[in-house]
């Protein structure tokens, strides 16, 4: 379903955005692991037509993403990590209008925004202007419009960032149920852990690891999770992931420091060792 092969972005300033990242998957849900700066809203840019590549290419659905994106927009749905409702109109207005943009009648849109509203659980707000909804409200409405597209593939950055615990198994659940393939980023782990079949992790432009979800897990299995393991408890190394005995040991002793999620896929082998 998709096909990244040596993409590369290197912005005016010379940021190397992307480093010659390849990949390919058929996964119904795809997840984009990484740290801030990692490089994943420039490939989401780019794999939903928005942003051209330096060099390399990308094909999703067999469909050149530079060559053929006129084509593909008419597949795909992208939702940007800054997108911001306008305030005067409510959810129900956002979603309509969006539909019918993309070329649905008004009845069939009204039907089908509706339906994503009660899924999302934004029914009871759904006549409100957007400027009266909070934050992570406003965040739903935009994965409402997606879920209602149908599109073949929905491009999600980081759809659950600022959302508060209950709203982000809402959204979720609704990732789970979504028929159309999705392609996300996001800087959580677990999100990737709950939602994805593959995963792609992204540190500084390039790929750190890939696979399946089981292939990439398969080595913790076993261990306990141990978040926010100071580096002085355990000399230099920083590790999250910890055998049951080693990690009651640590456990208290804590300091809380986040651990880096490319520490977490480059040191899990050595744990237990
Ligand atoms: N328009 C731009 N011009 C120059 N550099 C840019 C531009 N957009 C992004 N960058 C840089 O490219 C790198 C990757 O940024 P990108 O936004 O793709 O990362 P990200 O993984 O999505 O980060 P976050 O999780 O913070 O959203 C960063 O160093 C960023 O500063």
């Amino acid at each position: 379903m998709i096909d990244v092969n040596g993409l590369s972005k290197v912005y005016k300033d010379g940021t190397v955005a992307l480093d010659s990242v390849s990949f390919s998957s058929s996964a119904k849900v795809l997840s984009v692991l990484g740290r801030n700066g990692a490089g994943k809203t420039t490939m989401m840019r780019i794999l939903s037509t928005q942003l051209l590549p330096s060099s390399g290419s990308a094909r999703i659905l067999g469909i050149d993403v530079v060559k053929e994106a006129k084509k593909l927009r008419s597949l795909i749905v992208s939702i940007p990590q800054e997108a911001k409702p306008i305030g005067f109109a409510s959810p129900l207005e956002h979603i309509t209008m969006f539909l019918t943009a993309r070329g649905m009648s008004i009845s069939t849109s009204l039907e089908e925004a509706r339906r994503a509203l009660k899924e999302i659980g934004l029914w009871e707000v759904r006549d409100k202007p957007c400027d009266d909804l909070s934050g992570g409200m406003k965040r739903k409405v935009f994965v409402a419009m997606a879920l209602a597209s149908n599109a073949e593939i929905i491009f999600l950055d980081e759809p659950t960032t600022g959302l508060d615990p209950i709203s982000r198994l809402e959204v979720w659940s609704i990732i789970r149920n979504i028929s159309s393939r999705v392609i996300l980023t996001t800087h959580y782990m677990e999100e990737a852990e709950e939602l994805s079949d593959d995963i792609v992790m992204l540190g500084k432009g390039r790929v750190i690891a890939k696979g399946s979800k089981e292939d990439l897990l398969a080595p913790l299995k076993g261990k306990v999770r141990v978040e926010g393991v100071g580096e002085k408890i355990i000399g230099k190394t920083q590790i999250s992931y910890l055998d049951e005995n080693r990690a009651k040991e640590v456990i208290g002793k804590a300091i809380i420091k986040p651990v880096s999620l490319e520490d977490l896929f480059i040191l899990y082998g050595e744990v237990g060792n």
